[in-house]
């Protein structure tokens, strides 16, 4: 986890997401100021703090702020979050109070841990991921980089999660599974055995219903 040198911190993308990575960032109480960047320039202010403006203005803002990227869209929180490392951007990672990290976890910049949620022994989380409210991410886990865990998923062991893939609401994972990279799985879903093309898929047990790995559902 890379050290936090700055005392101000400045989160691009103001909306739903935005403002629960600025609570997390707000309980840690590392910095002094916390503001926002959103292309929406009627947003002046977002849960009581500054937009200060809009995403060209990120450039500027590396030296003095350090930077992390709350959109929820995988691919864009990813194309952003590349132009930020190699500008040399200070990218922390963000875990709740009230999340549970076990031993031997590893977690790389750009990555929120949200309230509730638990991480258990040796697991590997990437790059740039979200690990959302309440969702559990059970031990010796891969999960790859620009990956969003949404609420209450659970994930048992030994699970490999590709990069860019978005598990949706209340969706399972069994143990041992190997999810490719920028598989979607639907709100709900149960995946038992290993995941090989992209797509999307949905119900119990996760079945495709779209091919490839261009969707968007920003
Ligand atoms: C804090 C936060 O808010 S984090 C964000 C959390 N949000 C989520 O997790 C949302 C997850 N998204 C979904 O589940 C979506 O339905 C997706 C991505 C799986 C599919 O979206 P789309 O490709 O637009 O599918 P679409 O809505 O066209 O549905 C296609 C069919 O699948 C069905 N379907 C869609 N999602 C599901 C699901 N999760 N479970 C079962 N069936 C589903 C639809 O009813 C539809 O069936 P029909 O053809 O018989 O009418």
């Amino acid at each position: 986890m890379n050290e936090i040198k700055k005392n101000k911190l400045l989160i691009i993308g103001a909306s739903g997401h935005g403002k629960v990575v600025a609570d997390i960032a707000f309980k840690l109480n590392k910095w002094q100021r916390i503001a926002f960047l959103d292309d929406d320039e009627s947003l002046k202010v977002s849960l009581g703090l500054d937009v200060v403006g809009t995403l060209k203005d990120m450039h500027t803002c590396i030296d003095d702020w350090d930077m992390f990227v709350a959109i929820g869209k995988n691919s864009l929180r990813e194309t952003i979050q590349l132009k930020l490392e190699a500008q040399a951007a200070t990218i922390p990672v963000l875990i709740h109070p009230q999340a549970i990290i076990g031993k031997d976890v590893e977690i790389s910049k750009g990555t929120v841990i949200m309230a509730g949620s638990v991480i258990n022994s040796s697991t590997v989380i990437g790059k740039g991921s979200i690990i959302n409210t309440g969702s559990t991410v059970d031990h010796d886990n891969l999960i790859e980089n620009f990956v969003h865990i949404s609420p209450g998923v659970h994930i048992a062991g030994t699970v490999k999660i590709g990069h860019g893939s978005w598990l949706g609401i209340g969706s399972i994972v069994s143990n041992n599974v190997k999810i490719i990279k920028n598989t979607i799985l639907g709100a709900g879903s149960v995946v038992i055995k290993d995941i090989n093309e992209p797509g999307v898929y949905i119900g119990i047990p996760a079945r495709r219903i779209k091919d490839g790995e261009n969707f968007d559902f920003s």
